[in-house]
């Protein structure tokens, strides 16, 4: 038993109960685990004064103390699974957590549930078709400036992947005529609108100069942790402005600042679809910082896909993750994170296994993290807040289809966006049509003559519950067909006749495969928001826990989440020891963020 003492993390099956666990920790802690029971040192020592909380786990002893400990009570060293850090959840989030730990030599382990990496990032192939799971429109995907962090995360573990330039980042059909191409060059976009708004040449560049202003300071700062303090002087420190700017813009906005420049109505509600596009919500509670995000990095990066579909970024981070000595494990469903002393230790699957680690990061929603992983019951009060503040956005209903290539016109764009008739419909679920043809762009991803349309529409779930499997499949085949009717009318006359493949997902498709809660895409503001002073960065109340993914700072979006993913492993490994920290200004700025939120 002594030639252990010198393993930082032990763990001993007690006999003859081989049932019966426990491990010791690198500081000495000893839990001992039995069933749902965790006992400490202390409470092994006084074994018959143990009532069960567990809540006496605090004292530290040394290894060699905890060892005798371990020898009195007969208990035995078993093979002990320990990594520095688990994360659970292999979309963008997680996945660049995972892989920016690992290139700091952190021993961490990636649990997903699925047998595929990526999340809604990721692809399903279907009769000769390669379909993106979600949308094909990939911003930070660029060779230019800071702010290209999907382009970013892939070149920490070597990979760059060959991209095609997408000429039109979106075209809007919207009401009353109105069509606008977001075409990458921004003097070529923005004379879409002066020709259709003359009369507001002024206020247009008034916003958008606004934007610029934002996305200009973004891209001139090294993106870490927002929760690390000697970065975050180290950044004010060297680019004071830029840091003031985002700081100025942080509580708010896109619709009141659009508002400040633009009075016609109709302008207005296009910026509203702007920013709907992106956050399911209008522009008025959309924050400022992430418009200003993706109406500026489409025109100075550019948008680009990759060849091979968007599935091949998760699959290159993965393999670049175990390249780098992490690990990823395939149908590994986390069932909930092991908590000891208000701190999180481990996690136990769906099979039973448990696995510990001093670091455990959650690629799972917040809803899914602090009401599934862990009791409803035991919700950090910072959680009930996240909770009153935003609520979650609708999900999705989709189809992936595969067409003739004849029914589309000459010169069709790759992505668009349709709302036929009225405004104030924009937000209504199945008004709206998102539609990609990533075919456009890349001829591999479908049988040769052939298109690929992906097509979604916001959906609530309360719309699919109940039904028994026959209606259900005859819900969707019905929505399915209102939406290519639709499309026929609007943009593709035959598109029904054409169709080769049709295959619609609901609501219910995205909670089952994604395991998002309600199917989700992310969090929207329950009210007004304060722009993004509201939303969690990666820490959470709960010791050694952290979230990471679009319910975290700055939400939805692949480079949100994958900035989401850098700033959350900047973090762990400060609280690691691998990268530098100071105690006491870390908790001085967690008390400052903390006091801002509560504003929000
Ligand atoms: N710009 C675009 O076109 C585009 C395209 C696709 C996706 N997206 C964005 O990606 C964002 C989502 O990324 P994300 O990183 O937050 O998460 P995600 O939802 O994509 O991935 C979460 C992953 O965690 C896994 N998981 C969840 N619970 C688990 C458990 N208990 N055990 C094991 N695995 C578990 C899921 O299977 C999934 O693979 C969305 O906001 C969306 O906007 C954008
Ligand atoms: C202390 C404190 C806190 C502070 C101070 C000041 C400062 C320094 C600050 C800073 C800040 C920062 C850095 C920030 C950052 C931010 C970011 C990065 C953001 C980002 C964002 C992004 C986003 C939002 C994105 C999104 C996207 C999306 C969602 C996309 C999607 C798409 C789709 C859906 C498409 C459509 C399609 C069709 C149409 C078809």
């Amino acid at each position: 038993m002594a030639a252990l003492a010198a393993t930082p993390f032990l763990q001993f099956s007690r006999f003859p109960r081989k049932e019966k666990i426990f491990s010791v920790g690198r500081i000495g802690d000893v839990i001992l685990k039995g069933g749902s029971r965790v006992f400490s040192v202390t409470q092994l020592k006084q074994r018959r004064r143990f009532c069960g909380n567990g809540k006496d786990c605090k004292r530290k002893v040394s290894v060699r103390s905890a060892i005798a400990v371990a020898e009195k009570n007969e208990v035995a060293p078993v093979e002990m699974e320990e990594y520095d850090a688990i994360v659970i959840g292999s979309g963008m989030g997680g996945l660049v957590a995972a892989t920016q730990l690992a290139v700091r030599n952190v021993k961490v382990l990636l649990l997903e549930k699925y047998v595929i990496p990526g999340g809604s990032s990721g692809y399903y192939k279907r009769n000769g078709y390669t379909f993106d799971v979600g949308s094909s429109v990939m911003f930070g995907f660029s060779d230019k400036g800071n702010i290209n962090l999907v382009t970013r995360a892939l070149a920490a573990v070597g990979r760059k992947l060959d991209l095609i330039p997408d000429p039109t980042t979106v075209h809007y059909h919207l009401p009353n005529d109105l069509n606008v191409q977001v075409h990458r060059k921004f003097e070529d976009f923005v004379d879409e609108l002066y020709k259709r708004f003359p009369h507001e040449k002024a206020g247009i560049d008034g916003f958008f100069g606004e934007c610029w202003r934002v996305f200009n300071a973004l891209n001139s700062l090294e993106l870490k942790s927002l929760e690390e303090p000697l970065y975050l002087l180290g950044q004010f420190f060297k680019n004071p402005i830029a840091c003031l700017t985002l700081a100025y813009y942080l509580p708010q906005n896109a619709g009141a600042i659009a508002r400040k420049h633009i009075k016609d109505p109709e302008l207005l509600s296009y910026i509203d679809a702007e920013c709907f596009i992106v956050s399911t919500v209008d522009a008025l509670r959309t924050p400022m910082i992430n418009c200003a995000m993706v109406v500026c990095d489409r025109h100075y990066g550019g948008i680009n896909y990759p060849i091979g579909g968007v599935g091949r970024i998760a699959v290159q981070l993965a393999e670049g993750l175990v390249e780098k000595g992490g690990q990823i494990q395939y149908k590994a469903n986390v069932k909930s994170i092991l908590v000891d002393s208000d701190k999180a230790v481990g996690v136990q699957l769906a099979n039973g296994r448990k696995i510990y680690a001093k670091k455990i990061i959650s690629n799972a929603t917040r809803w899914d993290t602090f009401e599934k992983l862990l009791k409803p019951s035991e919700m950090p009060e910072r959680e009930r807040m996240f909770q009153k503040i935003y609520k979650k956005s609708p999900s999705f209903f989709s189809i992936h289809m595969g067409v003739k290539a004849e029914v589309l016109p000459e010169g069709t764009d790759c992505h668009h966006f349709i709302l036929e008739d009225d405004w104030s419909r924009l937000q209504e679920p199945y008004r709206t049509i998102f539609l990609s043809i990533p075919t456009v762009l890349d001829k591999s991803l479908a049988p040769e003559g052939h298109h690929i349309l992906h097509i979604f529409t916001v959906a609530w779930m309360d719309d699919f519950e109940g039904l028994s499997r026959e209606e259900y499949n005859a819900k969707k085949e019905s929505i399915a067909d209102d939406i290519v009717e639709r499309l026929e009318k609007k943009l593709f006359p035959g598109l029904k006749a054409a169709t080769t493949f049709r295959e619609a997902g609901s609501p219910k498709t995205h909670r089952r495969f994604l395991a998002r809660d309600e199917g989700t895409y992310g969090p929207i503001p329950a009210g007004i928001p304060k722009g993004l002073l509201g939303m969690p960065f990666n820490t959470t109340a709960v010791d050694s826990l952290y979230c990471v993914g679009d319910s975290c700072f700055p939400g939805q979006g692949v480079i949100a989440v994958c900035f989401s993913g850098v700033m959350c492993a900047h973090r762990v490994a400060a609280d690691l020891g691998v990268e530098k920290s100071n105690p006491i200004l870390d908790k001085g700025l967690s008390n400052l963020l903390a006091w801002f939120r509560t504003l929000a």
